[in-house]
């Protein structure tokens, strides 16, 4: 049984896989990012995922890789920016070292883009993420043992206030 040195939170666009894959690289450990498992399992992209399946069956899909994953990678761990929505992942996440990636409106639009790989974003994308980060800040609050605010700033200096704040919270 392994368990993550970190586990990466936040919404769309907090940049958990660009950050994610930093901090695993100044760590030394290997990055898993919950996105790709549920895609290798499924062979299929989530949007397509959304699109063939719903996104019911992809959050029963989702929680099972995520607790998955939390019990067998040592290394940086990132989740789907919903993945808190489950109250068991929620429970799972319990004892973990749990950093939530906080982004504000703009920013996450503007990194977001028109990418239509994210399907709860493809129609309206500024309405759709506003609604989205006023209903998942109190879940990743929730969550979170670490909280580092990414607005303004390059994915290096985030990973640097991440491992200053990882020195200070017991592993
Ligand atoms: N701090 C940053 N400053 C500017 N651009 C960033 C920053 N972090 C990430 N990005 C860019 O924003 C986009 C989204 O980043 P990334 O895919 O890492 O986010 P994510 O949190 O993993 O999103 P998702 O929940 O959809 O998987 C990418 O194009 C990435 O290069
Ligand atoms: O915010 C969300 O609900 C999602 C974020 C992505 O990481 C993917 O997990 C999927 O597109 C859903
Ligand atoms: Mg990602």
């Amino acid at each position: 049984m392994s368990r993550p040195v970190a586990v990466l939170v936040g919404p769309p666009g907090a940049g958990k896989t660009t950050v994610g894959e930093l901090l695993a690289a100044r760590l030394g450990v290997t990055f898993r990012d919950v996105d790709h498992d549920i895609e290798a399992s499924a062979g299929k992209p989530i949007s397509d995922i959304f699109v063939d399946d719903g996104e019911e069956t992809f959050r029963a899909l989702e929680a099972a890789a995520v607790a998955a994953a939390l019990g067998a990678h040592d290394g940086v761990l990132a989740l789907g920016g919903g993945a808190v929505l489950a109250e068991a992942t929620r429970a799972a996440l319990r004892g973990h070292r749990v950093v939530h990636l906080d982004v504000g409106l703009a920013d996450a639009v503007d990194r977001v883009g028109l990418n239509t790989a994210r399907p709860l974003l493809a129609l309206n994308p500024r309405a759709t993420m506003r609604t989205l980060l006023a209903q998942r800040a109190p879940l990743y609050a929730e969550v979170a043992t670490i909280t580092v605010t990414t607005d303004g700033r390059a994915p290096e200096e985030i990973v640097a206030d991440v491992l200053a704040q990882l020195e200070e919270v017991p592993a």
